[in-house]
């Protein structure tokens, strides 16, 4: 399968990105902000990076640039689309979900590696995954608090848009374990039919046993499958 690795000015985890998903045996190609048809490719990551230099709002500036446009198409049209850490950030401010990512609560940046529980294993991305199973991931971000009001959890909730969240090691989902103070936890987010997902943490910087884990890699090898 074909995978559009999109690139805005200041991303610079499409390499990392590019070899996760040459690794799940996809074919990736790097696709620039500015491309407006992404009709030949059957699936599209939006890597993490400081697009645009987080001004603004982190993902705020890239959301309005010409390929969010034919990145909404491929989500309408049912296609897989993820977006890690600043993609993330970008796919929300361009509504790919629900809920706004923002500040961390200790109000700066935060690089180490957490655990993720897997709470919706029906996406593209998570269907290679056991429900309940406990990934080890890194997370590196300033803006990564995920947020959204009571209602919108709920309505989330019901309808399984919640994909992961933060952990301890045996899977308990604790204050202490979660990093940045994101509502209930919730590190990654999907749109309703699930084709969606948005993610804080890096799947791809755990891709390999040489990086520490590679608790991520199902995410790529899902995807292509
Ligand atoms: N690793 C990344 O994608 C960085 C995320 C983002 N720019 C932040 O610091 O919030």
């Amino acid at each position: 399968m074909k995978v559009a690795i999109i690139k805005f000015l200041g991303t610079n985890c499409d390499g990392d990105v590019f070899h996760a998903v040459e690794l799940a045996k996809g074919e990736p190609e790097y696709v620039w902000f500015t491309e407006q048809n992404l009709d030949n490719f059957g699936g599209a990551v939006i890597p993490g990076g400081f697009s645009y230099g987080d001004h603004l709002r982190a993902g705020a500036i890239s959301s309005k640039t010409p390929v969010i446009d034919s990145l909404r198409k491929m989500v309408n049209d049912g296609k897989p689309v993820l977006g890690i850490c600043n993609g993330a950030q970008i796919g929300l401010e361009a509504n790919f979900s629900k809920g706004i990512l923002t500040d961390n609560n200790c109000a700066h940046f935060i690089c180490k590696w957490v655990y993720i529980k897997v709470e919706n294993n029906e996406t593209p991305f998570t269907k290679q995954y056991k429900k309940g199973q406990v990934l080890k991931i890194p997370i590196a971000h300033a803006e990564g608090k995920f947020y959204a009001d009571e209602e919108t959890v709920k309505e989330m909730y019901e309808k399984n848009m919640v994909v992961f969240k933060y952990c301890d090691a045996e899977g308990n989902i604790t204050e202490e374990a979660n990093p940045n103070g994101s509502v209930d936890n919730i590190a990654g987010v999907c749109n309703e039919a699930g084709n969606c997902v948005l993610l804080m943490p890096h799947p791809e910087r755990a891709s390999e046993l040489e990086l520490g884990s590679n608790d991520g890699l199902k995410m790529f090898t899902s995807m292509i499958e």
